[in-house]
């Protein structure tokens, strides 16, 4: 039920003529209201089922009423409302005085001048509305998209709920039909009733609201007249027509017979309309529409109809890869040029620009800057996904979410392999620089002579050269496909985007590194008992690092555990296991000769990789010997 509060009977009149709620008025003055559907009710319990309540006043008069309106809402026992309602104010400006406190029981209100009055004619353009939250209460811009779903979920509703989405916009939907369709083509249309659609419009006019219409695929007559109707009651901020016929798949979407109500009903309401070059020449009668000058001639004519604005776009110029928007508003020409980009993942741009544009709208931007921002942001888009390959057919859907759909980010595998433990070569500034070689060289150097895995351990130098020193090898490593961590340094990790960290027991525990480099990184932890190893694994390591294997003047103060210590580790540890320590060419075949635990899939090498005149050389030494441990078929001891 609506609730009108008023002291302004002859708007109350003429709004409920309009609407087709059940109205209730309660007069505070108690004046008699006696029209159309107009109820009484006399005490201030009527209220309490309300979902919307709309207070109407004549300018001056209105505040006080108002006033009084809260002053009874907040003495009264209850609340106002049963639920939260929204709580529509129409006006005088006068209502800005109201202070968000004093309107506690309100969740929001809507504030507009007095010029609106049903009739679409005396709405200005700007018309105010003011939502103000409460002061617990944030305001998020909306969008309302009356479109169809496409399953393929590159166009239609689906694409406009992911552009609003990644342009910070909370988007409604009011669905005009379901299409079965993918990136082949569309192979069923079933289209909603259009007073369901109508339906679905008011309950989120009536209640979310929106500061912005986006229309889309609009498949029969009495949806678009059904439309337009409620958009003459409850007119929105901006209304922006995308007048879709045909999918870039070439299958028909809305026939020929909506054009009429299209150029007649919904053109006028409109802020922007935006066809594309086969669009365009249907509303204009068919005369062709493929080149700039035609576009600007199209844009002059559907201007005529009634539209603030016209965007004719061109992605479908023909021969050019300079694709030019055509913007115009009856006086103004602006071509927007574009450079084409070699892409299949097109299905879905025309929905995604005039989303975006009414997304950029319903945050408060003017037309130009709002078309501007929506192509740049379509322009990433083709970009980022340009080589993207979604379903099997010619037209790929275009991918809204791309910066979140960073899949090694997001993804809740890791990316590391075992295997890559082989042969893992842990980086000595101090030794390359003896040798006279920057560790990006000595990083090339190992990789070439066959390391499968790389660390970077720097005691030395200080967090600017440790990054600088981390992303040029990281540059080679990425070359080469091979895994790059950081030692200890969580935050160079982070900063170089590196695959991930090697920590030592004192180190960052390893909870944490992984609450903060997510799964997709690997994370390696050096342990040297089976308890450490289980709780590695439990806090979400990869692989645990065992040793000192041998006695080494790498590391400092570092106890020898011997093969004995190496294999304890590996049977209580969980996750794979490299083994470091003192590991050169005449010992590696020791640590990994048959029988040796499964999960001891390689050695970690420093001084014999590293302290060498020839880096490649000594590698490809020490792998030669692994691989020779690999071949060794027999069944691996798995028992202690
Ligand atoms: N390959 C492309 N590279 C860059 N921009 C494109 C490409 N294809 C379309 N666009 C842009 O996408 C928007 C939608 O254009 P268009 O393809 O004409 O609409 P529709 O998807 O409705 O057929 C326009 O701004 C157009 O310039
Ligand atoms: C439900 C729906 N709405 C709109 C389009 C147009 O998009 P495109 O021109 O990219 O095929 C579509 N294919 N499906």
């Amino acid at each position: 039920m609506l609730w009108l509060v008023t002291s302004g009977i002859a708007m109350l009149a003429n709004i409920c003529s309009k609407i087709e709620f059940q109205c209730v008025a309660f007069t505070f003055s108690q004046l008699p209201v006696g029209r159309g559907r107009i109820l009484f009710c006399h005490c201030f319990e009527d209220f309490y089922d309300s979902v919307f309540v709309f207070l109407a006043f004549v300018p001056g008069v209105g505040l006080a009423c108002v006033f009084r309106f809260v002053q009874l809402s907040t003495t009264h026992d209850k609340p106002l409302a049963k639920s939260a309602c929204t709580v529509c104010g129409l006006g005088s400006r006068n209502l800005y005085g109201i202070t968000p406190t004093r309107l506690r029981n309100f969740p929001s209100l809507t504030v507009s001048t007095s010029e609106y009055l049903p009739t679409r004619k005396c709405l200005p353009r700007d018309v105010i509305r003011a939502d103000m939250g409460t002061e617990e209460s944030r305001r998020i811009p909306r969008v309302l998209t009356v479109a169809g779903s496409d399953s393929g979920a590159g166009a239609g509703i689906q694409a406009d709920m992911k552009a609003c989405g990644a342009l910070g916009v909370y988007c409604t939907t009011a669905i005009t039909a379901v299409t079965a369709q993918n990136t082949v083509g569309v192979q069923g249309i079933h289209e909603v009733p259009a007073d369901f659609v109508a339906s679905q419009v008011k309950s989120v006019l009536l209640d979310i609201g929106a500061d912005v219409v986006k229309t889309g695929m609009l498949p029969s007559v009495e949806i678009i007249r059904s439309l337009c109707d409620i958009l003459r009651t409850y007119p929105v901020k901006g209304l922006v027509v995308d007048p879709v016929l045909i999918s870039t798949s070439g299958d028909e979407l809305a026939g020929p017979a909506i054009l009429d109500a299209l150029r007649d009903d919904l053109f006028p309401l409109a802020d922007l309309v935006t066809p594309n070059l086969p669009e365009a020449s249907a509303i204009i009668g068919g005369d062709p529409v493929t080149t700039v000058a035609e576009m600007r001639e199209a844009a002059e004519a559907i201007h005529q109809l009634g539209p603030r604005y016209v965007l004719v776009k061109g992605g479908h110029l023909p021969g050019t890869n300079t694709l030019i928007d055509v913007l115009y508003d009856g006086v103004e020409w602006h071509e927007l040029p574009g450079s084409r980009i070699e892409t299949r993942n097109t299905h879905g741009t025309g929905c995604t620009l005039a989303s975006s544009i009414a997304a950029e709208l319903a945050k408060g931007q003017s037309m130009l800057p709002a078309v501007l921002a929506s192509k740049r942001y379509l322009k990433d888009v083709l970009e980022e996904n340009a080589t993207l390959k979604i379903g099997e057919g010619k037209q790929g859907p275009v991918n809204h979410l791309f910066k979140l759909s960073d899949w090694e980010k997001s993804s809740t595998q890791s990316k590391f392999r075992p295997e890559s433990l082989l042969l893992y070569a842990v980086t000595d500034s101090s030794m390359n620089k003896t040798w006279g070689r920057s560790t990006s060289e000595a990083v090339r150097a190992a990789i070439e002579g066959g390391a499968t895995i790389v660390q970077i351990r720097e005691k030395e130098a200080d967090t600017g050269e440790f990054l600088q020193e981390a992303e040029t090898s990281l540059k080679v490593a990425r070359d080469y496909g091979i895994p790059l961590l950081i030692n200890d340094r969580i935050d160079i990790a982070i900063a170089c985007d590196a695959d991930g960290v090697h920590l030592g027991q004192s180190d960052l525990p390893v909870a944490r590194a992984r609450a903060i480099l997510g799964p997709g990184k690997i994370i390696g932890v050096s342990c040297k008992t089976p308890e450490q190893a289980e709780k590695a694994w439990k806090d979400g390591a990869d692989y645990v690092g065992s040793g000192g294997v041998y006695p080494t003047n790498t590391k400092k103060d570092n106890k020898t555990i011997g093969i004995e210590g190496l294999r304890e580790v590996c049977y209580g540890s969980p996750i794979p296991v490299v083994a470091i320590g003192g590991i050169s060419g005449a010992n590696a075949a020791e640590v990994m000769a048959y029988p040796r635990p499964e999960n001891l899939k390689g050695v970690a090498v420093v001084s014999a990789f590293f302290n060498q005149p020839d880096v490649k050389k000594a590698t490809a030494a020490v792998k030669s010997v692994v691989e020779e441990c690999l071949k060794d078929v027999s069944v691996p001891n798995t028992s202690s």
